[in-house]
């Protein structure tokens, strides 16, 4: 990579943050855990990573993270969730357990509705070859009790579909996927997000 790294921060209260952090020290930027709003500090961009998304969405109130996650997003941070952290970006959850009375938070700066184990339990876990824009060849893409991402706003792009649904998307700064980039050892994915980070970076920089 050309130039200063970027900063980015892997979300580090539950799932699989170390194989994020991984893939992006790989690609030659500077990985930070973030378990504190203060480790938001100075970075470019944040990653979500999968996991469980009510015991993530517990761990962000228990942790003070709500308020200043949407501040980071707000004020120019990049963000991209997987799977869980798809959930958590959304605008609207469907499927909530029912002990939270069907409603589960959701930090809202993806303007989609997502449905959770949407590919159904007795394909709890697969991988696919996934035709993802921006890539040349296919991705092979793992999907762990895998949500949909469905009634996409006018903003939101489309990236790759899986049986008709589809499992990626793009809106401005936001990257949302369905599947688990960190779990294979292709880093083209965590690529195409630094690609976003730097671009949007540029945009959102301060005029000198
Ligand atoms: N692999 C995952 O991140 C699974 C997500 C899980 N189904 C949830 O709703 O949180």
């Amino acid at each position: 990579m050309a130039g200063k790294p970027l900063k980015i921060g892997v979300l580090a209260v539950q799932g699989a943050f170390r194989e994020h952090r991984q893939r992006l020290e790989g690609l030659g930027a500077e990985v930070r855990e973030v378990r504190l709003p203060a480790d938001l500090e100075g970075l470019d961009a944040l990653v979500m990573p999968g996991g469980e998304s009510t015991s993530m969405a517990r761990l962000l109130s228990d942790f003070g993270l709500w308020s200043p996650l949407r501040d980071f997003h707000a004020s120019g941070g990049a963000v991209w969730g997987t799977c869980a952290g798809a959930i958590l970006l959304a605008r609207e959850v469907e499927g909530a357990p029912p002990q939270f009375g069907g409603h589960q938070d959701s930090l809202g700066l993806l303007d989609v509705n997502v449905r959770r184990n949407a590919f159904g339990r007795q394909v709890d876990s697969f991988s696919v070859p996934l035709k993802v824009d921006g890539l040349e060849t296919p991705f092979e893409a793992l999907f762990i009790r895998a949500p949909v991402l469905t009634d996409l706003g006018p903003d939101v792009q489309p990236l790759a579909e899986h049986a008709g649904q589809v499992v990626m998307v793009r809106q401005g700064r936001v990257l949302a996927s369905a599947f688990h980039p960190e779990l294979t050892l292709d880093p083209r994915i965590h690529a195409l997000f630094l690609d976003l980070v730097q671009e949007t970076r540029q945009e959102t920089a301060p005029a000198v």
